[in-house]
């Protein structure tokens, strides 16, 4: 029995870290995806352990289910229709477990992906054998919501075999869940999120889950239906980088000077607002669409300019930026920052600099899941 679920990556127009404190942010799902097998064994294969396999970085574990059983002792009765969040016991006892795996120095944000996996896993499933596969599209850490697309995928492949969801097991085609289904999906996808960004804000996996563009205000979403087609080059600095010890950063300065931050926080929401206004607005009487470019693209110059009050700027991305404005473009960081990647509207001279260019579609579908036939 093997169901394949597979979850988009995001682009955040404006507003990252600024919606961790409450402000509007504008994101939209990519058409790279984070993709998620999960497969049981059949009493003959006489398998007592969960397999997990992560082929972008070619390492795998495995634990053996009575191991789990000892650590998560708490876990009793695991509810699937209760997204639980990981008490400081049960996250400390998977540490634990988690360290035993001697992940290599320069892979150890791993870790938290792992965590999230074990967390996840054990409270949807309880403690059954099984082997996970998980592989991506996306870069790690690079701003492009991996840590989401991951928990979100994990969340819909490990729902559709749980008594919460009704799903006709035939599907051999990409098929979405049903809407309070993917409410459902989207808090446990947020609980593998906390574990992995330390304080979310919950619009990674949210524009993950649902797909297409979203404005996000604290925890709550507004679908957006955009009348432009937004073109954007997303660039990766490559550069690493761990958003939790980003947002954490940004705590903590707001913490030295909460009037000052707060300031910038609400000039924030009022470009990401704006933004989602011109985004939606249509012909006749509104802009024409270079006004609109022109327009959205002045509101994003401003909105990095503001992701450098709060520190999360870097230097790679400060050059993007200082090569693209060469070709008059505009550019953003997009996600954390900190390096990682950057959006705006031409490549070769950044090519040379090192750095990726990839292109993304915008928009598009949410998490999906198929029993076998598509890939
Ligand atoms: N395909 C994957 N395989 C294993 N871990 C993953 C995968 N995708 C994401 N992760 C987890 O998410 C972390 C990256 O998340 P994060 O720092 O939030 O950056 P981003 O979400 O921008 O890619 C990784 O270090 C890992 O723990
Ligand atoms: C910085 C933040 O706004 C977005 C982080 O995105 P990413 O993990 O860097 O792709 C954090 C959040 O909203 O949870
Ligand atoms: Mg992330």
């Amino acid at each position: 029995m093997e169901v394949k679920a597979r979850a988009p990556g995001k682009i955040i127009l404006s507003g990252e870290h600024a919606v961790v404190h409450g402000s509007t942010a504008v994101a939209s799902s990519i058409d790279l995806y984070t993709y998620v097998s999960l497969s049981f064994p059949t009493p003959s294969d006489s398998d007592d352990a969960l397999r997990l396999q992560l082929k972008e970085v070619g390492l795998e574990f495995s634990w053996p289910i009575g191991r789990l059983k000892a650590v998560l002792s708490e876990l009793d009765i695991p509810n699937s229709s209760v997204p639980t969040s990981c008490s400081l016991e049960s996250t400390k006892s998977l540490a634990a477990l988690v360290d035993e795996l001697k992940i290599p120095e320069a892979k150890i944000g791993l870790g938290a992906g792992v965590l999230a996996f074990l967390w996840l896993y054990s409270s949807i499933q309880g403690f059954k054998p099984a082997t996970v596969v998980i592989t991506s599209e996306l870069p790690l850490g690079s701003g492009l919501g991996s840590s989401a697309a991951f928990c979100v995928a994990l969340s819909g492949a490990l729902l559709s075999f749980s008594d919460s969801v009704s799903l006709d097991l035939c599907h051999k085609e990409w098929t979405s869940f049903g809407e309070s289904e993917l409410d459902l999906l989207n808090k446990w996808a947020f609980e593998g999120e906390k574990i992995i960004h330390g304080k979310p804000s919950g619009i990674d996996n949210t524009v993950s889950t649902y797909g297409n563009m979203i404005k996000f205000r604290s925890g709550s979403l507004t679908r957006i239906k955009s009348n432009t087609t937004l073109k954007m080059l997303i660039t990766n600095t490559k550069v690493g980088r761990n958003t939790k010890a980003l947002v954490a950063g940004v705590s903590d300065r707001t913490l030295r000077h909460p009037k000052g931050m707060a300031s910038v926080f609400n000039a924030v929401d009022s470009i990401s607002t704006e933004m989602a206004n011109i985004i939606q607005s249509s012909a006749p009487d509104d802009l024409s669409i270079t006004e609109k470019e022109a327009k959205i693209e002045e509101l994003m110059e401003m909105n990095q300019g503001l992701l450098q009050c709060m520190g999360v700027s870097h230097a790679s991305i400060e050059t993007v930026i200082r090569t693209t404005l060469k070709y008059k473009l505009a550019s953003k960081l997009t996600g954390a920052g900190g390096g990682g990647t950057v959006v705006h509207e031409v490549t070769a001279e950044l090519e040379s600099c090192g750095f990726r260019c990839l292109t993304a579609a915008i928009g598009g579908n949410g998490v999906e899941i198929c029993f076998g036939g598509s890939s």
